[in-house]
């Protein structure tokens, strides 16, 4: 199957137009390092990139909420814009959030100013497992629209779709909302497997699903956020979540585009996270990119991993850590320049756009 196949039947992209963007954004350096091709300079893009830390975010959010926003195709445009046009970042991210497809299929879930996602009537039993019904393309026209809009504007900037990875999702739901422990999760996890893993897949047939809608419309590539897995040893990581996760990069798998996975605290699980499919993964502050590689193996590029807490020290100081970080990644076949997590809301955006060229000047080959 080609993405021309378009599988879903849903033709609001057209083959020609899709082309069209696969062709201007395909000689990208953010493409060609994910492919672990030679590059004219490390490209850069932020987690979160888009948000609260650009005063031109919070100007055009004003009274409106945060999950209203991500339905709002031309906000959404205009969002995913911001950074690209203030920072030159090497890729856009998707505005939206990893609970939307949620959302889409009827859960009652809200996102809390200064909290995160709080789900109405958390997913515990079995019975609560027909609450997730599978996601087509009609439940997110928001999603086919805003991206229609965003290729037409980004020409050669690749355009990055983003899910949130089972486990992840798997907790807000389980808990009701954030948590530090995980709880609920772990007792559902350990207590009835069987329940824990058609949970799990019915997330990934979800996610899958909300991947293929991002790449038709025209994402160039897809990042698989598992925030939170890092709270797992690695033998639970391989028998109750790597399936899952895997059966989401298997579902995008034959449209080609790069899969990024990232985790926070993943270190021990950097090699399942590969194994699972990802081309790139994603790296927190926490483990140095050469140690990194030999963890992941050959194969895959590598994403990260400046200490986002790094942005708030003076900069030199920032300049020094970043050179750390490039050391590192001197030797990797593939290298896209990011923080080790998201960008935090108080951080100075100007500090994002020097750190931008900062990496462009020092990598320029
Ligand atoms: C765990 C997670 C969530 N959402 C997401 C993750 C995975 C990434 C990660 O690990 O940080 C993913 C996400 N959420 C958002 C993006 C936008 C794209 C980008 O610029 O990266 C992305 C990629 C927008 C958002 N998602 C959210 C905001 C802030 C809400 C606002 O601006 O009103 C934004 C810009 C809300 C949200 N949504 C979530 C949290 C924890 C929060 C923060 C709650 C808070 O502190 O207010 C769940």
């Amino acid at each position: 199957m080609s993405a021309n196949d378009s599988p879903s039947g849903q033709q609001k992209t057209t083959s020609a137009s899709l082309d069209a963007v696969r062709n201007a954004t395909h000689d990208s350096a953010f493409l060609k390092a994910c492919r672990r091709e030679p590059v004219p300079h490390t490209p850069v893009w932020f987690m979160r990139q888009a948000g609260r830390s650009l005063p031109e975010y919070l100007k055009v959010r004003e009274g409106i909420a945060m999950l209203d926003s991500c339905m709002m195709p031309e906000l959404v445009a205009e969002i995913t814009l911001q950074p690209v046009r203030r920072h030159k970042v090497d890729a856009a991210i998707y505005f939206s959030d990893i609970v939307v497809p949620l959302k889409a299929i009827g859960i009652d879930l809200d996102i809390k100013p200064g909290v995160g996602p709080v789900i109405a009537e958390p997913i515990r039993t079995r019975a609560d497992l027909a609450r997730l019904r599978d996601l087509t393309p009609e439940d997110v026209p928001y999603v086919t629209e805003a991206i229609g809009m965003l290729t037409a504007e980004l020409g050669a900037t690749p355009l990055i779709g983003f899910a949130g990875a089972p486990f992840t999702l798997a907790s807000y739901l389980v808990e009701g909302g954030p948590s530090r422990n995980h709880e609920r999760t772990k007792a559902m996890m350990y207590g009835d497997p069987q329940l824990w893993a058609d949970l799990v897949d019915r997330l990934a047939e979800i996610t899958g699903a909300f991947l293929k809608v991002q790449i038709e419309a025209g994402a160039s590539a897809v990042q698989l956020f598992d925030s939170w897995v890092g709270a797992l040893a690695p033998a639970d990581y391989r028998r109750a979540v790597l399936p899952a996760s895997a059966k989401v990069f298997d579902a995008v798998a034959p449209y080609g585009v790069p899969r990024i996975h990232f985790g926070v605290g993943t270190g021990e699980l950097l090699g399942l996270m590969g194994e699972a499919g990802a081309d790139v993964v994603g790296v927190d502050w926490r483990v140095p990119l050469d140690e990194a590689a030999r963890r992941v193996g050959p194969g895959k590029a590598l994403q990260g991993n400046l200490d986002p807490a790094v942005l708030f020290a003076p900069t030199p100081a920032v300049e020094a850590k970043t050179r750390e970080v490039l050391d590192a990644a001197a030797g990797l076949e593939g290298h896209i320049f990011n923080l080790g997590h998201g960008v935090m809301p108080n951080m100075d955006p100007d500090a994002l756009t020097r750190l931008v060229g900062y990496v462009h000047e020092q990598t320029a080959r």
